[in-house]
């Protein structure tokens, strides 16, 4: 290849891929009704990718991740292509770790050896899929095998005999037949058919015993409804359809690997393949995770068990080494978390709203956080992107404080502020901490008591104490705030008016607290204060001297 140092990023070095001309194409008019059907090939298309593939233990614990969640279809290795392989195939079988509704599916290349020793290894298998293949794009016809379209298809008819005679020989099990023209997604269309038609010719699948045509995006290359297009002209153009299992298997070289997955199941697929999270050759297979997720939100039941993603998670990094974005599509860390103000005010909004008995519609949460088990302290994040919905949010969900809406608007800033000063996230403590600094102050006076005689009028004698010593302040009024409102100015001769007064309860029974919060209008100051006690008429009056006590700071 010759390049020109000048010229080294240079777009003209590229062709778009095939596409298929299909001006009736139906898929654009349907949705998904069903999840497909479900083939994990992490054991084998994730295996083969990584950097130290997995050992035994790992495989073994990854098989019984994956019947935990309930994939019925597992592709669990290349047995011809290495030992551990082999010896993990045997294990299944000989410890009978197969599930009697589980198929296990190995992957061999179409040549008579291979696909003896492949035979070898599944001896004693109830049922299995032996998965054949070879490529067909021009690319590998020309420079990889040096063959004509006729030869390749020889390759794909010949691996296709030798496939039907092992099985054969070993007729105590029930045997699946799996074909794959790889490169599918770069073969011209009709030519990729026509290698499938020798195959079926070979094995001539019926709908009572039907056989799997595997289309792989081995490599993607053109945007997913291009990929639909040919799969629909493929399902419609394949013979013996009802015989054949029609599966997908998408790469995500252009990052459109699910995409072009939901697309292929509207175009006619019945059956992808796919791994966890997406590992895979390159930048991975479909994800199946985020499939079936997709469905779910969807109200579509998705048959895999992913209630427990953490789970799911912990294994395939420890098996694989790979870590899981942060933001990966449904499972990430940061994928319920709200850190920007009018999300959070949303979120909040409707969180408040949303019953059980009601579909899910929770504004910027495609589904409930908690089916996933993930809890709503990682939902409302606060930093300097925060406003108050949030600062209120994580004030009520983790201190059972339900703030005036007044005292979030001045609140917020603060904690905006703090957070600009800190450079990062606010953590609910110092977010508590603030909230305490500003609204509750009990100094430079405090309550020390008080009596309230509730005999129709409200008769209210309270005791302060300040640094000097104490008082004792007597008023009257219309409630005990109003009566100890009248006591203060009777004291100070200064002209105080409750502008609002909000208390709630902080818990449940015995160890239940009161919070009040008040806004005063001191000598035409508008000043709010906050208390929390165990006693509601002391927690109201503190919030009332905290306004003042503010006041006289100011
Ligand atoms: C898209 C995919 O993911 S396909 C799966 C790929 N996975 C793997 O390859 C992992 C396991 N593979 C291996 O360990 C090795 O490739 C083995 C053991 C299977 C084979 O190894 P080798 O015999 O050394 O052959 P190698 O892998 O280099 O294959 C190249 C030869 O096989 C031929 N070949 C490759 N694929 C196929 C196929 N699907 N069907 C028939 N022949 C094939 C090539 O034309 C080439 O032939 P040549 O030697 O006459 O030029
Ligand atoms: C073996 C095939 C199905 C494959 O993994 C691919 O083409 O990507
Ligand atoms: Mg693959």
């Amino acid at each position: 290849m010759t390049t020109n140092p000048t010229h080294r990023f240079d777009h003209r070095k590229y062709r778009p891929g095939p596409v298929v001309d299909l001006p009736n194409r139906q898929w654009p008019g349907r949705t998904i009704q069903q999840a497909p059907i479900w083939a994990s090939v992490d054991l084998r298309d994730g295996n083969q990718a990584l950097l130290e593939p997995m050992d035994v233990t790992q495989k073994r614990r990854f098989w019984d991740l994956l019947i935990r969640l309930g994939f019925k279809e597992i592709e669990v290795g290349f047995p011809a292509a290495s030992q551990p392989d082999f010896d993990f195939v045997r294990w299944l079988i000989e410890e009978d770790r197969i599930p009697a509704d589980v198929t296990v599916q190995v992957l061999v290349q179409a040549r008579e050896d291979l696909i003896r020793r492949t035979f070898e290894a599944l001896v004693g298998a109830r049922q299995a899929i032996v998965h054949v293949y070879n490529s067909t794009s021009p690319v590998q016809r020309d420079w990889v095998f040096g063959q004509d379209r006729e030869g390749i298809k020889t390759i794909a008819r010949q691996g296709a005999h030798w496939v039907q005679q092992g099985a054969r020989d070993y007729p105590e099990t029930r045997w699946t037949f799996q074909y794959s023209p790889e490169s599918f997604t770069a073969t011209e269309p009709d030519y990729a058919l026509e290698v499938c038609e020798a195959v079926l010719d070979v094995w001539q699948p019926t709908p009572e015993n039907p056989c799997i045509i595997n289309l792989p995006a081995t490599v993607e290359v053109a945007t997913p409804n291009v990929f639909a297009d040919q799969v629909e002209w493929f399902s419609t153009h394949v013979s013996r359809r009802a015989g054949v299992i029609l599966s997908v298997h998408t790469h995500n070289d252009r990052g459109g690997a699910v995409a072009a997955a939901e697309l292929a199941l509207l175009a006619g697929a019945d059956r992808v393949e796919g791994t966890l999270l997406g590992n895979g050759e390159r930048t991975g297979n479909a994800d199946l995770l985020t499939l079936a997720m997709n469905l779910y939100s969807q109200g579509i039941d998705p048959r895999l068990d992913l209630s427990d993603p953490d789970e799911i998670i912990r294994v395939c990094t420890d098996c694989t080494g790979l870590t899981v974005h942060p933001r990966h599509p449904w499972v990430g860390e940061l994928v319920y978390t709200a850190f920007s103000g009018s999300h959070q005010d949303a979120i909040r909004k409707c969180l408040s709203r949303q019953t059980d008995d009601q579909p899910w519609q929770v504004a910027y949460l495609p589904i409930d956080p908690a089916d996933l088990g993930r809890d709503y302290q990682a939902v409302i994040r606060v930093n300097s992107q925060s406003g108050k919905g949030g600062v209120a949010f994580v004030l009520e969900r983790d201190y059972g404080l339900v703030l005036p809406r007044w005292m979030q608007t001045e609140l917020a800033p603060l904690v905006q502020q703090a957070s600009e000063r800190r450079g990062g996230e606010m953590d609910p403590a110092s977010i508590h901490a603030l909230f305490r600094a500003r609204f509750i102050a009990d100094d430079p006076q405090w309550l020390l008591g008080y009596r309230l005689d509730r005999n129709g009028h409200d008769v209210i004698e309270a005791r302060i104490g300040d640094r000097s010593g104490e008082r004792i302040l007597r008023g009257e009024g219309d409630g005990a705030i109003a009566a100890f409102v009248a006591a203060w100015t009777a004291w100070s001769g200064k002209r105080l008016r409750i502008l609002d007064y909000q208390e709630h309860a902080i818990g449940e029974g015995t160890d239940a607290e009161a919070a009040a919060y008040v806004q005063l209008d001191v000598e035409g100051a508008r000043i709010t204060g906050a208390a929390i006690d165990r006693d509601t008429v002391a927690a109201s009056l503190r919030a009332v001297l905290s306004a003042v006590n503010r006041q006289g700071r100011a």
